[in-house]
């Protein structure tokens, strides 16, 4: 294994830095008429670098936030999401692995007059790591996290990272009192150190696994960020697609239900509501304010065919449409 060498020279100590161990390169097909078990075309195909720490990340670059990205690269597949990453203008430092990046299949088809776009995604488990290289990439993390603003660790973990990855990862952040948020899945909380810095976002199927509990409605939210602030997370956010998000923050909470839309691609919104989350909380915006940010940048994820491309003016006009209540915790 050999991996780029980790410099800090000329990044902006004020960016966020987004953490993907689990990179994708995101084939995203748009299928008209798409059924299962019938030959379909696709009208056009778009391949991009993927995985949900690299959305926060573009989400964040069309916020004009600064950011830079690590992750483990490898094999043809990775050469192509990482030039894909360069010719977007997203700064990374890659961790270079001997196994092959995954392949996501992103399915898109409609809006029609019968129903909204509907996205079907296959993710890949991702290249086998080996304990060599998660040793090299804990020590580029850890270089890397120096000095920044916040950091977020984002999405699965590839098959062979040690069992307590997402601590590992998290104890190795962690200084300065800076914010860590954690974007996964059901084992997050099982696996995440609890700390007064901790956020949490999840979406709904998530939180159930997470609480053990049906998160369905806005009320199920609620009450599974406030069983999960109870455990200790500074805050907790949960989204819930068209219905919008909770954010809990100790003793209060808060829900924004954003404008209807008519959506095209679903797939990413919970990554760019994190990025807007982060983008707001970094400027000491308040809670309120930064859910707002956040439920905007999701649904204006929403409106467009490619992940975490946010027009700046759909962000500023969606924010001033989403209605945010503060709520009485339950
Ligand atoms: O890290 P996970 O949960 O396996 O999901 C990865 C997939 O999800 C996305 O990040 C969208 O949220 C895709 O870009 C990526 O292919």
């Amino acid at each position: 294994m050999s991996s780029s060498p980790v410099t800090t020279a000329g990044l902006s100590p004020l960016s966020t830095l987004c953490i993907t161990p689990n990179v994708a390169l995101d084939r995203t097909l748009v299928v008209p008429r798409f059924t299962l078990g019938g030959a379909c075309r696709a009208d056009h195909v778009y391949t991009t670098i993927g995985g949900r720490g690299l959305n926060v990340a573009r989400t964040l670059a069309s916020l004009a936030k600064a950011n830079h990205s690590a992750g483990f690269i490898g094999g043809a597949s990775g050469n192509m999401a990482a030039r894909s990453a360069a010719a977007e203008g997203l700064t990374a430092t890659w961790s270079h692995i001997g196994g092959e990046t995954r392949a996501s299949l992103i399915i898109l088809t409609g809006p029609t007059e019968a129903g909204p776009a509907q996205a079907t995604i296959i993710t890949e488990p991702g290249p086998v790591i080996t304990d060599r290289e998660w040793a090299q990439f804990e020590a580029d993390v850890t270089q890397l996290a120096h000095g920044r603003s916040a950091v977020c660790i984002c999405g699965s973990m590839p098959p062979g990272s040690p069992p307590s990855a997402r601590q590992r990862l998290q104890a190795v952040v962690a200084g300065h009192g800076r914010p860590v948020w954690v974007d996964s899945g059901g084992e997050s909380l099982a696996q995440a150190n609890i700390a007064p810095t901790l956020g949490l976002k999840l979406n709904a199927e998530e939180a159930a696994a997470a609480t053990a509990r049906p998160v369905q409605t806005v009320t199920d939210a609620l009450s599974a960020a406030q069983w999960l602030a109870a455990r200790g997370i500074a805050r907790v956010a949960i989204t819930l697609g068209s219905q919008g998000a909770v954010l809990v923050v100790g003793h209060k909470g808060w829900y924004a239900r954003p404008p209807a839309i008519v959506a095209r691609n679903p797939v990413g919104s919970g990554d760019c509501f994190l990025a807007g989350l982060v983008a707001a909380l970094g400027e000491g915006s308040r809670s309120d304010d930064a859910l707002r940010l956040a439920t905007a940048c999701g649904t204006a994820n929403a409106l467009a065919t490619r992940v975490g491309r946010l027009v700046a003016s759909d962000v500023t006009r969606l924010a001033a449409e989403v209605a945010v209540h503060q709520i009485g915790l339950l």
